[in-house]
């Protein structure tokens, strides 16, 4: 394979990010990694954290060395104080991401995992700089870099799969984001996805309806009865495995959910900290539809924790390797 390398994304430079990347070389992985970030933040905190870890900058001849993490320097744009967000530093954040993108793209990198970024702080430096963009997340920021319509963000852990039919949005948008053409889009790359990217020849998914006991037939919300069954009675006809909608409250049981390959929940908050609770530190965040492949910790910046010692890292080295599973899976 002509690119084995993947790029990581060390993320908000005051949180967690560079404390669990440094533990990348002691995870035996299955494949070549490069973090992209500032090299002295890495090395100082290495020190602070009594890592014994040697860092060199990224030769993409060189031979890879056992405990030895190859580092493209980026470098920060203002002092980084450990735990302390620094609006100035955003653009240094979001350059992380602009370069593993144009590096996946250029075929230089097979993909991106990228450790946490501050949302808050993005938009702090947008504003305080009189811009006008909006910082939601990774997932929509590669989607519009990748000038991708729609994407899906879908989180894996705990033996299951939870996908989201609306991402980064206030409780008070959601109910009028759920379209039809929402709910076909994100199903269609939902399903086409892990039957291409995770093997799944017939994926079953569940649908979990928006309103307490999915809409009590019409008396606690239409929405089901409106939007989300005729959409799912539709895909159905088109031969897709979809269930109707149903009440999230008792959809994650493990007599449904054995059955199943994926959840596909209306909202963040009504499907991640089901998975979340499962799987905390160990899972995975995985953009589907993107045209190349991207997966992420399913944590953020933590920055009390930063220099502590006290970050897990399991999830980035989860995010390593399904990441490098999906690469092989593209290639057979
Ligand atoms: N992939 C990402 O970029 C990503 C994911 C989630 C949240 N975030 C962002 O992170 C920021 C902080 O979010 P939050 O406070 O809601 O969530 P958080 O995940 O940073 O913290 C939640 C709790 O989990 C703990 N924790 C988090 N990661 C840990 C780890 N690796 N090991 C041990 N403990 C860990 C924290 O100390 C805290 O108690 C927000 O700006 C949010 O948007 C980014
Ligand atoms: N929704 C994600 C989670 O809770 O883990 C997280 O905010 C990261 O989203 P992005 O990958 O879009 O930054």
């Amino acid at each position: 394979m002509k690119n084995k390398i993947l790029a990581i994304t060390s993320g908000e430079p005051a949180g967690i990010g560079a404390d669990i990347c440094l533990d990348l070389p002691q995870h035996n992985l299955p494949c070549r990694v490069v973090v992209l970030g500032d090299i002295e933040l890495l090395r100082n905190r290495a020190q602070m954290l009594q890592k014994n870890v040697k860092i060199r900058e990224f030769d993409r001849f060189s031979q890879p060395e056992h405990n030895t993490l190859d580092v493209l320097h980026i470098p920060l744009r203002d002092v980084c104080e450990i735990g302390k967000l620094n609006p100035n530093n955003s653009p240094y954040v979001l350059e992380l991401l602009d370069k593993a993108f144009d590096g996946v793209q250029a075929g230089e990198f097979a993909a991106m995992v990228t450790a946490p970024v501050h949302k808050g702080v993005i938009n702090d430096y947008f504003s305080g700089s009189l811009k006008r963009e909006f910082f939601s997340g990774h997932t929509e920021y590669l989607a519009e870099k990748s000038n991708t319509k729609q994407v899906v963000m879908m989180l894996a852990g705990g033996g299951m799969r939870v996908a989201l039919l609306t991402t980064h949005l206030p409780l008070r948008d959601v109910a009028d984001a759920i379209t039809p053409q929402l709910i076909e889009d994100v199903a269609q790359i939902l399903h086409h996805d892990l039957q291409t990217k995770f093997g799944i020849r017939s994926p079953k998914i569940l649908l979990a309806g928006l309103n307490p006991h999915a809409g009590e037939g019409g008396h606690l919300g239409r929405e089901e009865l409106t939007i989300m069954q005729p959409t799912a009675a539709k895909l159905r006809e088109q031969g897709m495995d979809i269930s109707d909608p149903l009440p999230a409250d008792t959809l994650f049981q493990p007599f449904l959910l054995n059955d199943a390959d994926a959840v596909l929940a209306a909202y963040h908050d009504q499907g991640l900290p089901v998975l979340k609770y499962a799987s905390f530190g160990g899972g995975v965040n995985i953009t589907l539809g993107l045209p190349f492949i991207r997966t992420s910790v399913d944590h953020g910046t933590a920055l009390t924790l930063a220099g502590s010692g006290k970050a897990d890292s399991g999830s980035l080295k989860t995010a390593v390797e399904v990441a490098w599973q999906m690469v092989l899976a593209q290639q057979s």
